[in-house]
């Protein structure tokens, strides 16, 4: 069984292909890194796995099931959640509220998800928070609390979108200890990042890709000495 795959995923917006033709494979329990310049079609990608966007072709398979064309509500209750690179939390409910209605996907009975959400929340650091309103949080905590929120519908497959985008270098540290916690829990998890040391610590492969399409795939090793990668960072003066 394969645990999951995108088969030539294609989405163009009018004229614009923003992803073409993507083929991936995740394999269970791994971290898959997805970089690429600035609208290359990473937030895309995973606008399309969660059908926030419907495809224009191509096909995507979760544990050997055609999802593509589910709801994204039932592609959350299938075990795929997503963060987003633009947090946003429900500013007026409390950390623990707003954990809980991750866990309400699993746990309908509010003490059961009051007691999972509690959980989440000793797992990813936020316990002390958790009658703090959401808006009232710093961008580190809000990160934090956008992890907590989708670890509550209990992912087996993780979509986490520029997780350290904006922390600094500590809260970075601290962002990566959970990342791989979580991973250490069995989630699989695809991470899309622009922070090349969150991606090279963390993934096991790294997929690149430019203006919508795959241009390289390899370990991390592989994937920062490739001059196709480096070019489409840096320009031709440096591959
Ligand atoms: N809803 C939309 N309508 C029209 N064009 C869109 C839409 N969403 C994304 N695009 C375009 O598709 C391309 C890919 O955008 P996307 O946000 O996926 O890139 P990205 O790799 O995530 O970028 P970044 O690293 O800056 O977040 C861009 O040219 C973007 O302007």
């Amino acid at each position: 069984m394969k645990f999951f795959e995108t088969k030539g995923v294609t989405k163009q917006f009018g004229g614009l292909v923003a992803v073409n033709n993507i083929s991936l494979e995740v394999k269970e329990g791994e971290i898959l890194g997805l970089i690429g310049p600035n609208g290359s079609g990473k937030t895309t990608l995973f606008n399309l796995i969660s059908n926030y966007h419907s495809l224009t072709s191509g096909e995507i398979y979760f544990q050997d099931q055609r999802i593509d064309r589910l709801p994204t509500h039932k592609i959350c209750e299938l075990g795929i959640g997503r963060t987003f690179q633009v947090v946003k939390p429900l500013g007026r409910l409390t950390v623990l509220g707003n954990v809980m209605t991750g866990a309400f996907l699993r746990y309908p009975e509010k003490k059961s998800a009051r007691e999972k959400a509690l959980e989440i929340l000793e797992f990813t650091g936020l316990m002390h928070r958790q009658d703090v309103l959401a808006k009232s949080l710093t961008i580190a905590d809000r990160k934090r609390l956008e992890i907590a929120r989708i670890l509550a519908t209990e992912p087996s497959l993780l979509l986490l979108d520029e997780t350290a985008a904006g922390l600094n270098p500590r809260e970075t540290e601290a962002a990566m200890e959970i990342i791989g916690k979580v991973r250490e829990t069995g989630v699989t998890i695809i991470i899309v990042e622009h922070v090349m040391k969150v991606i090279m610590g963390l993934a096991d492969r790294i997929v690149a890709i430019n203006f919508g399409k795959e241009i390289a795939c390899g370990n991390p090793e592989e994937i920062s000495n490739n001059p196709e990668v480096i070019r489409a960072y840096l320009g031709d003066a440096y591959a």
